[in-house]
């Protein structure tokens, strides 16, 4: 048990903002012009050695420039996944006794090393390998990774702070025991913030991990795991496998020591992890914590008192920033007749104005889509609206791979909400736009929360606070994330903590103390200084 110390109390790390002829823009320049000369062998960590993974190889290319590869990993085998759960547990003994200021430490320094010298590196990492702009990444590698780990420690603090009343004779304690078992962190594409906070907030927390994160997020991903032994991580305490994650999954999900699932990624996947876990519950020593946030079919509802320009900001940078591929971006939007006539012909020119193309020219406004699967997703969902007589595609709808996995941000017109446009998660750069008489707003509201099966994100743009009162009521389980006259993507931790329910996941915040609360298994100590040594009662005499 530990000492009630004061860790450095956190703050946001200041996004940078990289304009032209800034000492930031040139050095990141620099970065990336390095990393991207490089052929980096995307190893496993297990038990602290790197090592290639024994299955067939993978290539890891620039999504923006497919022809130009960044490194080489392999999928994790059985045997690598075993010897991940064997590191694993062999560190546990020694990773729990160590104190919690001591976990702390090293997460605080692996954010001052992050805001510091690895910047640029994870920055340009996060741009050639996911095709983030500059400004995505920064707000994700480097700000919002360095924010959770620095908050993480904060609220881990307060968790262990929280003690139970004493009665007189007594001392009554709470041991915040790690989860007995192993925790497994499997990790998406589209935030390198979200790939270092899932295996490292269950460390933090006294856990040992098995971290596999997405193949297309492998250059980041390895370069976290240097960062983090830099900052002072012992071996085996995270083990990253590399792949798809589908021989690793049948053996840790197999396995009786599995504590939990960290989870980010499709709602398909997760419920995938969580009927396989269903269906071993007899196998494990406890019952596993699965904690999962997924996908979204995120809206904005404009009312006819919406400022227009603040509603066409919101869509703009809510559906298109790193090309809609955020579970938070803003795929379904509501607006009232009267407010489409004003916004519609900004709207649409601003959108075929975007630019897009190669990250590394700092004037694009968008990159490429992940892979070869997500552009042919979404070439295929364009050509359908292309060829519907019940949509209307008014802005973009074309898509070309000669370089890139490039695809133009669209924007779809429908009258029917309940079209797969207006249902069905797809993941890019993809807005819908129902139109509707003004009068039937509050018909709207409801629309828009029995849509879809989600509940994640949600904006709703008006002056008039009743119609900002009446959104948030009819909306309150439409969304875990809500946001009034601002875009429905873009949460800061410490501000806005993020997760939705539903089909969206388990809602339990990345970032906040809901979710650390999920990875520590409480005990209670009672100690009596006087304890009785006579069994009669007083009633008895
Ligand atoms: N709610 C959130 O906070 C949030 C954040 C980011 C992304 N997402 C969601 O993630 C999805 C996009 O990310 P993605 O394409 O990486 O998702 P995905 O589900 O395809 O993959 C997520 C991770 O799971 C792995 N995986 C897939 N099957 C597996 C298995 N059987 N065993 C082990 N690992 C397995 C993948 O390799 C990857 O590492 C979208 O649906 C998006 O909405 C949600
Ligand atoms: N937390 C991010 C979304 C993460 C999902 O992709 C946001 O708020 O935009």
């Amino acid at each position: 048990m530990d000492a009630t110390t004061h860790p450095p109390a956190p703050r946001n790390e200041p996004v940078r903002e990289y304009t032209p002829d800034s000492p930031q823009r040139a050095s990141l320049a620099t970065t990336l012009a390095a990393l991207a000369g490089h052929q980096h062998e995307l190893t496993c960590t297990i038990g602290g050695e790197q090592r290639m993974a024994g299955g067939d190889r993978i290539d890891v290319v620039q999504p923006h420039d497919h022809a130009h590869t960044l490194g080489t990993m392999a999928n994790a085998t059985p045997d690598d996944a075993k010897a991940a759960v064997a590191a694993a547990l062999a560190a546990a003994e020694d990773w729990r006794r160590t104190p919690f200021d001591d976990r702390a430490a090293i997460l605080l320094r692996a954010a001052d090393l992050l805001s510091g010298p690895w910047r640029d590196r994870l920055n340009a990492a996060t741009m050639l390998g996911q095709s983030k702009t500059a400004i995505q990444a920064e707000i994700d590698a480097a700000c919002e990774l360095a924010d959770f780990w620095r908050f993480n420690v904060h609220y881990a603090r307060t968790i262990h702070a929280e003690q139970p009343l004493s009665a007189p004779g007594t001392w009554n304690r709470l041991d915040y025991r790690p989860l007995e078992g192993f925790v497994y962190a499997i990790t998406p594409f589209n935030f390198t913030a979200i790939a270092g906070n899932l295996p490292t907030a269950p460390a933090l927390m006294g856990n040992t991990v098995i971290w596999k994160p997405s193949p297309t997020q492998g250059l980041a991903a390895h370069l976290t795991m240097r960062l983090l032994e830099e900052a002072g991580l012992p071996p085996g305490v995270i083990n990253l496998v590399t792949g798809d994650g589908l021989a690793v999954s049948d053996v840790v999900l197999a396995d009786p020591d599995l504590a939990g699932i960290h989870f980010t990624g499709s709602t398909k996947t997760f419920q995938h992890l969580w009927s396989t876990v269903g269906q071993n519950i007899a196998k494990y020593r406890g019952y596993p914590r699965l904690v999962g946030e997924t996908g979204g079919k995120d809206f904005v509802v404009a009312h006819a008192s919406a400022n227009v320009d603040v509603l066409r900001t919101a869509l703009v940078r809510g559906a298109f920033d790193f090309q809609g591929q955020k579970c938070s971006a803003a795929s379904r939007a509501f607006v009232p007749r009267s407010v489409w006539g004003r916004l519609k012909d900004d709207l649409l020119s601003e959108v075929d104005s975007l630019p897009m193309g190669d990250v590394t020219d700092f004037r694009n406004f968008l990159g490429a889509v992940i892979d070869r699967r997500a552009f042919d997703r979404l070439a295929g969902v364009l050509q359908a609206a292309r060829e519907s007589s019940d949509v209307d595609v008014v802005a973009g709808g074309t898509a070309d791979d000669s370089v890139g996995f490039f695809v133009r941000p669209t924007v779809i017109v429908g009258d029917d909400p309940a079209h797969e446009v207006f249902t069905t998660e797809f993941f890019g750069p993809v807005l819908a736009v129902h139109v509707y008489d003004d009068a039937d707003y509050e018909r709207v509201l409801h629309q828009v929360d029995q849509g879809t099966p989600y509940g994640l994100t949600g904006a709703v743009i008006a002056d008039d606070r009743a119609a900002v009162r009446r959104a948030s009521e009819v909306l309150r389980f439409a969304a875990g994330n809500f946001y009034v006259n601002d875009k429905p993507t873009g949460a800061v931790v410490g501000q806005q903590p993020f997760g939705g329910a539903r089909a969206s996941g388990t809602n339990d915040k990345a970032g906040s103390i809901y979710n650390l609360l999920r990875w520590t298994s409480p005990r209670v100590i009672k100690e009596n200084f006087c304890p009785p040594v006579t069994s009669g009662y007083p009633h008895q005499l």
